[in-house]
């Protein structure tokens, strides 16, 4: 038997993921992915297990990147209905192997990988899309991926105004609390998104929280929920009238309840437009739909298990 794999926890992937890392690594793995074979990805659209009795699901995300030399499986669960305020919604463990010998070399908490790298993959998107002149973002959410964004949105741009509104006014006078900077706490979701330029949806809703006659022309939108099929949180008229890209076309056709059922055509993915291939278009309504793909999970698992493997006698 070799060595025992590696457990890396939440902490110390927390120091590990810095968004300025991050993000270039994160833009590669895009243009990577959408470049299909020639990219050296190998991502399957994962595999969703529904578990109806408890309202859950369990997710399966495998991925290799030949440039990076990295194989990793990602297992998510989600849940609609806590029953516990202890216990997030959504859980993960990222596997990560020796793509030579396929041995186990490390399992790593996937709970800040999600976080993190959803955020990075949204700044990215908005680097992109978003107008030159964008003054105001919006969160509608409070929880970990608005919290996630948060920070990683309030590094990445210089937002005169920042803007939250969740279901439970309590839990948005929390998240500004709890975050410390200046974040003007709606008490509804339109005064909220009322001439934002940048808007980020990160809810566990089924239904639309966004509604297109609310949205400032020219606005982008991050729209980060509503994984399942028959979930939304954008409505007909914001899809009809929006320029959309996502990460992966494949997976958001078979995922996205906002695509699904608005059969809006997509544009682009980030990668097309990463590469070249595809033309972002910044002056128009534009929707970034993330369903998260495993190749990101990859790349941070890599990031995090080099820095680990850097500073182990110190950890
Ligand atoms: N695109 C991606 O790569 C990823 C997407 N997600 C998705 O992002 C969303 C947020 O995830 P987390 O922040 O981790 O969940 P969370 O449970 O930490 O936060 C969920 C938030 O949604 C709110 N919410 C729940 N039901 C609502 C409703 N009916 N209307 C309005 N607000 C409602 C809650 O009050 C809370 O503020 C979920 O839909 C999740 O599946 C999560 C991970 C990755
Ligand atoms: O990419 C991901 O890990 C997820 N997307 C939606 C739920 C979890």
């Amino acid at each position: 038997m070799g060595d025992m794999p590696a457990f890396i926890p939440a902490d110390v992937v927390e120091k590990s993921l810095d968004y300025p890392t991050l993000i270039p690594l994160l833009e590669r793995a895009l243009i990577n992915f959408s470049m299909g074979s020639e990219g050296g990805v190998v991502q399957p659209v994962r595999t969703i297990v529904p578990v109806a009795k408890h309202r859950g699901f369990l997710g399966v995300m495998p991925a290799y990147s030949a440039v990076d030399d990295a194989l990793t499986t990602k297992v998510v669960t989600f849940y609609e209905n806590k029953l516990s305020s202890e216990i997030p919604s959504h859980q993960a463990t990222v596997l990560l192997f020796d793509p030579a010998t396929g041995v186990l070399k490390a399992v790593i908490d996937g709970k800040v990988i999600t976080d993190k790298r959803t955020a990075a993959v949204s700044v990215i998107a908005t680097k992109l899309l978003k107008s030159a002149h964008a003054e105001v973002l919006c969160i509608l959410g409070s929880g970990a991926q608005a919290l996630s964004h948060y920070h990683a949105f309030t590094q990445e741009f210089l937002f005169k105004e920042v803007r939250i509104w969740s279901r439970t006014g309590e839990n948005a006078k929390r998240f500004a609390e709890a975050v410390g900077g200046k974040i003007l706490v709606c008490s509804t979701p339109q005064e909220a998104v009322t001439g934002a330029d940048v808007i980020v949806t990160a809810t566990m809703s089924t239904q639309p929280v966004l509604f297109g006659d609310w949205v400032k022309p020219g606005a982008h939108i991050n729209a980060i929920g509503a994984c399942r099929p028959d979930w939304r949180e954008l409505d007909d008229n914001l899809m009809k009238n929006c320029v959309l890209y996502v990460d992966s076309k494949e997976a958001a056709a078979k995922e996205s309840g906002d695509i699904v059922l608005s059969q809006v055509e997509i544009k682009a993915e980030l990668g097309e437009l990463l590469n070249g291939t595809k033309t972002a278009l910044p002056d128009k309504t534009t929707v970034f739909k993330s369903v998260g793909m495993a190749i990101e999970d990859t790349v941070s698992a890599k990031l995090v298990y080099d820095f680990w493997t850097m500073n182990k006698e110190s950890e």
